[in-house]
């Protein structure tokens, strides 16, 4: 099959999603934050890379809602990401860009798209073909578990109260100069908190923001950032599948949220390839992928398109 293009996913969330000027085309709401980083004492014996240092780490964030409705409804059984840019004092930056989910929707760029495509409103109806989408699922098993996560987990409470996963698969120098593949992920000092069935089941509601706010008047809100540690024969090229759950994992940070609201990661294009000397990308397709499609969004959204 032919290779899926940047431009088909641009094309096929203004599809799905409508046309909507000036958004972000995936995560189209959401909303700024700040804070820092900082790494725990032990990390810089593991690597050297410039943000596990141990100095505090100014860091330019974005919470959102998985899609692009800049409307989206926050009680939907949809993803929530977190993206972050860190900027150490010699200069060296590293993003994240994560979801709610530890697992993506797909195995490649072309079964998301495909995927995407099914979820195309019909003009008939205005509402997409469930069966379409369930047909779709069951021929691309890859498809499902990021949706059995999805149905199984509630959605956040707050964005305070819940987990963020990087997915992708990526290597970190260590000390003895060996490249260990990883994965990262935050995990959330508040616990994890989900809504409850009832407010699942309310009217489309509006929260995400004010419960961050409020949260943020008595403090600090943090996330111990950890490595997994990948094991020879663990993918580093399928998001789709997560690694067995005893590999070792190291707690190498701490992510604390002071701030929410105002423009400051409005100029910032949440691209995961950003990454500081040390770290590199895996060749899973997906992760490269997103560089692409990140940047004609970004593209766009600066011109009003
Ligand atoms: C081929 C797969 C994917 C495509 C085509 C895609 C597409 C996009 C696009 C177009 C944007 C808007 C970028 C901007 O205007 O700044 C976006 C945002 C985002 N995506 Fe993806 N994405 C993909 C996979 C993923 C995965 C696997 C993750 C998480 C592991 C993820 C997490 C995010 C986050 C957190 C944002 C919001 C960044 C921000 O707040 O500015 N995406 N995505």
């Amino acid at each position: 099959a032919e290779q899926a293009t940047p431009n088909q996913f641009i094309d096929v969330f203004a599809k799905i999603f409508g046309e909507h000027k000036g958004e972000r085309k995936g995560h189209a709401k959401g909303f700024c934050a700040a804070g820092t980083f900082k790494a725990l004492p032990d990390a810089k014996n593991f690597s050297s890379v410039a943000w596990l240092s141990g100095e505090t780490v100014p860091v330019t964030a974005r919470f959102s809602m998985a899609g692009g409705n800049p409307k989206a409804p926050e009680n939907s059984r949809s993803p929530r990401g977190l993206g972050l840019q860190l900027k150490t004092a010699n200069g060296q930056i590293q993003h994240f860009a994560m979801l709610t989910t530890p697992v993506f929707g797909a195995k490649d760029p072309e079964t998301f798209l495909g995927l995407l495509q099914t979820q195309i409103p019909d003009p008939a109806t205005g509402k997409p073909d469930m069966a379409k989408i369930q047909a779709f699922r069951a021929a691309h098993p890859d498809t499902q578990a990021q949706a059995e996560y999805l149905a199984k987990n509630s959605p956040p409470w707050s964005y305070a109260t819940t987990p963020y996963f990087g997915i992708h698969s990526f290597f970190i120098k260590d000390n003895s100069g060996v490249e260990q593949k990883v994965r990262w992920q935050f995990v959330p000092k508040d616990g994890v908190k989900g809504l409850t069935e009832a407010e699942i089941k309310a009217p489309p509601t509006e929260f995400l923001q004010q419960r961050l706010a409020e949260r943020l008047a008595k403090g600090p809100t943090e996330w111990t950032m950890q490595l997994v540690v990948g094991e020879a024969g663990d993918t580093e090229t399928d998001p789709s599948v997560v690694w067995p759950k005893e590999r070792k994992t190291l707690d190498v940070g701490l992510l604390s949220i002071t701030a929410e609201g105002g423009e400051a990661c409005t100029g910032v294009n949440f691209d995961p390839n950003v990454l500081s000397s040390g770290v590199r990308a895996s060749s899973d397709r997906v992760l490269q992928m997103r560089s692409a499609a990140y940047a004609i969004s970004f593209g766009k959204r600066l011109t009003n398109q």
